[in-house]
């Protein structure tokens, strides 16, 4: 039986694996769930549903953390048990391609190689890429060509702010701002101005549902949580004002570390993304009005995609199934040689 090739996307929310067998992309949370403190009790979207319910003896964690590997061991429970999801197969002799933020220590960028080369899949190769890269690929960009490209790469808890150019990165600058950034906002906001208490799941349901970069509009919508005035488990109605005067500063903490990159980008390269424009990718990409909220910040074009949490995962697809761009992978071996 001809062995499975797989892409991975380790994202502090969310797990994007992509399956070369059969063209797929899982996506799930990254998450575990634990009993006693070591007895494996669920995984993914499964144990998200516990994540701020669950009894004391029930611990429901995030291995991942800022964009790096926090807890090796859970993160190779979480992999294991999702690329048996994701291949329904035998995972056996199977050649793995992880993606990797660029600006994060070598020693950082070798815990992504290990972890796969230790999860007990018995990988028959690991290869290491760049994200941006594999992000390109998956906007349909020809990452070879000399036209200089930036993504920017709002996720949860970071974003990668990169220049491509010529299958490589120019510039690329790892920023601890991201959709965690804003439910923690919306939590603080509505606690001071409404003395109530919202959990995380909450916010993240809310920011979805109301946020927008660019202005409120009319909309509400009703959450549960605690009044802090009576103790109890109250609902509020918060209006799309709310969550845009909650999220507006990280926002523009994000728009301000794009406007240094750009400041320091070659200006040849700068005549490429004035042509070209910013294109931006990750799940917080997903709020309503951010490409106009950009673009009246920056000036530039702003281009969006679909999904595009899943923008890495698709890019997968491209990079194992195209020669020119399996190029791009590379072993621990050439980790000193990262661009
Ligand atoms: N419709 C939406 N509106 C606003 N935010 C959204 C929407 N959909 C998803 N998000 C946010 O996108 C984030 C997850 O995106 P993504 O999967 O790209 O992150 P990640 O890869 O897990 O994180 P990181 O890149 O920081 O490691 C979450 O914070 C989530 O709340």
């Amino acid at each position: 039986m001809a062995s499975n090739i797989f892409g991975i996307d380790l994202g502090t929310s969310n797990i994007k694996i992509y399956n070369e067998d059969e063209d797929t992309i899982l996506n799930e949370k990254n998450i575990i769930a634990i009993l006693n403190k070591n007895v494996f009790f669920a995984v993914g979207d499964e144990a998200f549903e516990m994540y701020e319910k669950a009894p004391a003896n029930i611990k429901v964690t995030y291995p991942m953390s800022n964009g790096v590997i926090a807890d090796i061991k859970n993160m190779q429970l979480i992999l294991k048990k999702m690329l048996e999801k994701a291949a329904k197969s035998n995972l056996k002799n199977g050649d793995y391609y992880i993606a990797v933020p660029t600006d994060i220590t070598e020693v950082e960028k070798r815990a992504f190689y290990d972890l796969v080369e230790n999860a007990n899949v018995k990988a028959k190769r690991v290869y290491i890429t760049e994200k941006a890269i594999v992000d390109a690929l998956g906007l349909g960009i020809d990452v070879t060509s000399s036209q200089g490209i930036m993504i920017v790469n709002i996720g949860a808890d970071t974003t990668e702010i990169s220049i491509v150019s010529l299958g490589g990165i120019v510039v690329s600058r790892l920023i601890k701002i991201g959709g965690n950034k804003f439910d923690e906002a919306i939590i603080n906001y509505i606690k001071r101005n409404f003395n109530f208490i919202i959990g995380d799941k909450t916010a993240e349901v809310i920011k979805k549902e109301l946020a927008n970069a660019l202005a409120p509009d009319e909309s509400s919508a009703g959450v549960y949580g605690r009044d802090i005035v009576t103790g109890l488990p109250s609902e509020l109605a918060i209006s799309s004002k709310v969550i845009y005067e909650s999220i507006s500063e990280p926002l523009h903490s994000i728009v301000d570390a794009v406007k240094v990159i750009l400041e320091r980008t070659p200006p040849e390269l700068g005549a490429d993304i004035i042509r070209a424009g910013i294109y931006l990718t990750g799940g917080s990409s997903n709020i309503q009005g951010l490409d106009k909220m950009f673009h009246k910040e920056t000036g530039l074009k702003v281009n969006i995609c679909d999904k595009p949490a899943e923008s890495v995962a698709r890019g997968f697809s491209k990079m194992i199934n195209e020669a020119e761009y399996r190029k791009l992978a590379y072993t621990t071996k050439n980790l000193n040689n990262v661009r």
